[in-house]
């Protein structure tokens, strides 16, 4: 049975789930040493922000085939890592959206309103009423950077309640701004218009420290700030001076450049309310988080794809349904074309053609990757890492479609350029599913793979075909069916045979031997 452990807590339903397919172990609050000790064991690891799953723990992980965020970022996941060791990792993009965006307006209230100081006032026995005005949001300018789901929903709630509304987003539509009621704008505007700003958007390089001493300088006095999103998108340091100063007039931060919170200037300051990584936490945002979670880990170890993988791009499960027979002929024809070529393989070239000439496509050009390298990595290559290995390996993948290549409804055709020559195969799907070779090295064919192959090229010219049959046989090698395709009469032709049994040491260079043989290669599918 599969071993899936749970390195944070989560909700129970998730648990459920992941019991429906495998052993559960909970086991939270582990120091690094103690994960990567454990983690040899585990096929799926499930977690939310509190474990960090570094390269170390990655690597560790030999048995790993998921990692499973119970949220949106994975920058708590080496995904590169990950990655490169072709283990899949999923998150849930919208479980905990609604939540998070909750969260940021609480905060927004709760600045204008001084309601932590207030409540820590009364129930200190003061009755400070002149200490705590607060002012409106109504009518106030709300700057809101990153226009994602967060940011939409935070976006839409603030609309509600009279505000003005500026955004900052470069991949967000005006379109969709407008539909949100949003003027984009570009961020020193949006410093120096807006009362209250909160961030929506992922820490990258081009988000770290976006809000720093230069950007604060900028902002009005009565600015607020509010940071639901990711720790070190504002210069912790320059804000805490900012606020002391009187530059702007106050915080709220659920997240921080380190979490917990060490040693900060922040907790000195009244007009700053920190929570601790709190965005996600309503019982509902568990409920949903888990159960996304918990289901694609399931359905991967069941052999199924999953439906937010971040590190799959375009392999959504409704693309994998339409794409499946067609990904098992890439991949066909990828092994095949890297056997034919053998030696090391600088450049595959992978032609998507007819029907399958299209974005929705780009999937199959994995799949070849996956053929190619299989020979080499085995199980090892997968859908993940098959591009990150091919591109550590130096070859070069081109990808071209020819929608106009219309023999039957679809077609692919890869060629791979290595250092014994190049070669090329192109392959259909029958109506009912069947894979059928159709061209190998520019020579028409239509034959079927079979697990043990023997192809040649040779001069078509009377008893061949016959010297081979008799080799084979006296071999005691079965042919199973043989199809010779020629582009002219008497010139040169190849000939395709599917062998029941593997060709035995020595008997192919006893075949390239007989007169008339330019060329022959045994292949195992
Ligand atoms: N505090 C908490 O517990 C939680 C925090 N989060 C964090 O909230 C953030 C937003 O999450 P979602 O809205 O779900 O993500 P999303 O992917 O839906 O939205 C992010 C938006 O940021 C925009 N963006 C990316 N780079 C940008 C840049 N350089 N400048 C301006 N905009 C940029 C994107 O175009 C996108 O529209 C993430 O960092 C996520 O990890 C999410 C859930 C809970
Ligand atoms: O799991 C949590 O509580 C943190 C959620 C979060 O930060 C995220 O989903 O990006």
């Amino acid at each position: 049975m599969a071993k899936v452990l749970v390195s944070d807590t989560i909700d129970q339903v998730g648990i459920d789930i992941l019991s429906q397919v495998a052993q559960v172990d909970v086991k939270t609050g582990l120091p690094d040493e103690e994960l990567i000790k454990i983690i040899p064991d585990y096929d799926a690891l499930m977690l939310r922000s509190g474990t960090r799953v570094t390269q170390e723990i990655i690597e560790a992980g030999t048995q790993l085939k998921i990692i499973g965020r119970a949220g949106v970022g994975v920058d708590n996941i080496d995904v590169k890592a990950a990655t490169r060791q072709g283990i899949i990792v999923v998150n849930s993009p919208e479980g905990n959206t609604i939540a998070a965006a909750e969260h940021a307006l609480a905060m927004m209230l709760s600045l204008s309103r001084h309601i932590p100081a207030a409540n820590e006032s009364v129930k200190a026995n003061k009755w400070d009423r002149k200490r705590f005005m607060g002012a409106e949001v109504y009518k106030k300018t709300l700057g809101v950077v990153g226009l994602g789901k967060i940011g939409s929903h935070v976006a839409n709630v603030a609309k509600a309640m009279g505000m003005k509304l500026l955004a900052f987003d470069p991949f967000i539509s005006q379109d969709r701004a407008e539909q949100l009621g949003c003027t984009l704008v570009d961020l020193d505007l949006l410093f120096s218009e807006s009362d209250y700003i909160t961030l929506h958007v992922p820490k990258t390089p081009e988000t770290a420290h976006l809000i720093n001493a230069e950007a604060l300088a900028k902002m009005k006095p009565t600015t607020r700030i509010i940071n639901c999103a990711r720790g070190g998108i504002i210069d912790e340091n320059a804000l805490a001076d900012a606020i002391a100063s009187g530059q702007i007039a106050g915080a709220a931060l659920d997240v921080f450049e380190e979490e917990p919170l060490g040693e900060s200037k922040l907790r000195g300051l009244e007009n700053v309310i920190l929570t601790p990584h709190l965005g996600a936490s309503t019982a509902e945002a568990q409920v949903n988080v888990a159960i996304d979670v918990a289901e694609q880990i399931r359905d991967v170890l069941l052999g199924l794809p999953a439906r937010s993988a971040v590190n799959i791009p375009g392999l959504t499960p409704d693309v994998m349904e339409k794409l499946r027979p067609y990904l098992q002929l890439a991949e066909t024809l990828g092994n095949l074309v890297g056997q034919l070529a053998g030696g090391r393989i600088e450049r595959l070239t992978v032609r998507l053609q007819g029907e399958l000439a299209t974005n929705k496509s780009q999937p199959l050009v994995v799949a070849s990757i996956k053929g190619l390298l299989s020979q080499a990595l085995r199980e090892r290559v997968n859908y993940v890492n098959a591009a990150i290995e091919a591109q550590e390996r130096g070859i070069r993948v081109i990808e071209t479609r020819d929608a106009a290549q219309r023999d039957y409804s679809g077609s692919i055709h890869l060629s791979a350029q290595g250092s014994m020559g190049e070669h090329s195969v192109t392959g259909v799907l029958l109506g009912d599913g069947e894979i059928r070779i159709t061209d190998v090295d520019g020579f028409p064919i239509n034959v079927p793979p079979s697990n043990y192959m023997l192809f040649t090229v040779h001069r078509d010219m009377p008893g061949i075909i016959g010297k081979i049959g008799s080799l084979l046989g006296g071999f005691n090698v079965n042919i199973a069916s043989m199809q010779v395709g020629r582009k002219i009469v008497r010139g040169d032709a190849v000939m395709a045979l599917s062998l029941d049994d593997p060709l035995p040491e020595g008997l192919l260079s006893e075949i390239t031997k007989v007169a008339g043989i330019r060329d022959a290669y045994t292949v195992k599918l």
